[in-house]
């Protein structure tokens, strides 16, 4: 058999310890063989596909980033199943196995409802994912945040300031909350809980009455009383979807108009989805690679590898794509406890 590989959608650490698990266990157990598709599915509607040997794999587990590259190609405006297929029997490619988050998989759902035998795996560090618990990236990404956030409540603690911090999550606030637990923060704000500014600021001036730099999470999804939607001042990505970012900037003079607590912002971005994956994502993305394989073998078309428990299975596609995974209301509730 030979299976392609594509990496789709915003990238995220761990992408290449999949990668490697996939090679590696089909050419040593299956004696598979493997071509790397450049760029998710824009490799696949462009024909810009090349062998990869194991040789390539060897000690990228560790690697940030893709080898193969990413890209937010849409395969139904340039082609479609109809392209792809085309594509496939001139590589005489049995098989492609897609890595992304929910809109890869949609899109993957749907080739396969149109008879491309396509298996996934699920990353994103968002972790919006239903029917897996986790996805690799996340661990990684909520590591970066919570570091970032002691590293910035040390410098608001030696000048007596409230610090915002803006992290990713485009829809859902698992990043914010994971984080903002994990550094003690006095508010956490995500997407899913709306939270009036008059809380924030009560928060806030609590933390600072008890002599501590207040520090505010905010998920860059979260939208703010009064407003419609997130704050996206940056017009559209490839697919037509607001570029979040900002919150962090808009809040942080409204919190210090309000309390008189001189207070800064600071958006993390891009740095939570660069550099080294964490063992954990090494580990769950290692898992999932040797078990895309294994499921391709099998011929599962249409499913998506998954961690349920400690334990890898295989779910439906769609199960997997209708419904993201938000924060649920007494996991914030069980946060905000802790909140002021
Ligand atoms: N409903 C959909 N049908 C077909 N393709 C989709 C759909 N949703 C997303 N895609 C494609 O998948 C790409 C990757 O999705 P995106 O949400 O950007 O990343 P991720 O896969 O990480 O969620 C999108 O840019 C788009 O081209
Ligand atoms: O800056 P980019 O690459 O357009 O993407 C930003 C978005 O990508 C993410 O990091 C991950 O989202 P996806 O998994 O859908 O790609 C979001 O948290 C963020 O909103
Ligand atoms: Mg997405």
């Amino acid at each position: 058999m030979t299976i392609g590989i594509l990496t789709s959608g915003g990238d995220c650490p761990g992408l290449n310890a999949v990668i490697r698990g996939a090679v590696i266990k089909g050419d040593r157990i299956h004696h598979e063989t493997f071509l790397g598709i450049r760029d998710g599915w824009r490799g696949l509607i462009e024909d810009d596909i090349r062998p990869l040997e194991r040789t390539e794999v060897r000690g990228i587990s560790k690697q940030g980033g893709t080898i193969l590259g990413t890209s937010r190609t849409n395969p139904f405006e340039s082609g479609g199943s109809q392209r792809i297929a085309e594509v496939m029997q001139k590589h005489e490619m049995d098989a492609v196995i897609a890595i992304g988050g929910e809109g890869t998989l949609t899109a993957a759902r749907r080739l396969s409802d149109d008879g491309i035998n396509v298996v996934g795996v699920p990353k994103t560090i968002d972790n919006d994912l239903s029917a897996t618990d986790y996805t690799f990236g996340f661990d990684t990404a909520v590591s970066i945040a919570t570091e970032s956030i002691d590293r910035l409540r040390t410098t608001a603690e030696s000048h007596h300031r409230c610090m915002v911090v803006e992290v990713m999550g485009r829809h859902v606030g698992w990043i914010a909350l994971h984080s903002g637990i994990a550094a003690g923060a006095h508010a956490v704000l995500i997407p899913e809980v709306p939270v009036t500014l008059q809380q924030i600021c009560r928060w806030v001036e609590a933390a600072r009455d008890r002599g501590r730099a207040p520090t505010v999470v905010v998920a860059e999804g979260f939208i703010p009383e009064g407003q419609e939607r997130e704050v996206a001042p940056r017009g559209l990505d490839v697919f037509g979807r607001p570029r979040l970012g900002g919150i962090g900037e808009q809040l942080a003079p409204l919190i210090e108009e309000v309390t008189g607590i001189e207070t800064r912002s600071a958006t993390l971005g891009h740095l939570q989805r660069g550099g080294v994956p964490t063992s954990y994502d090494r580990v769950l993305a290692t898992r999932f690679g040797t078990a895309s394989v294994d499921a391709a073998v099998a011929r599962q078309w249409g499913t998506m590898v998954s961690l349920v428990g400690t334990d890898i299975k295989n779910v439906d596609l769609h199960d997997a794509t209708t419904v993201l995974k938000s924060v649920p209301r007494d996991r914030w509730d069980e946060a905000a406890i802790l909140f002021g």
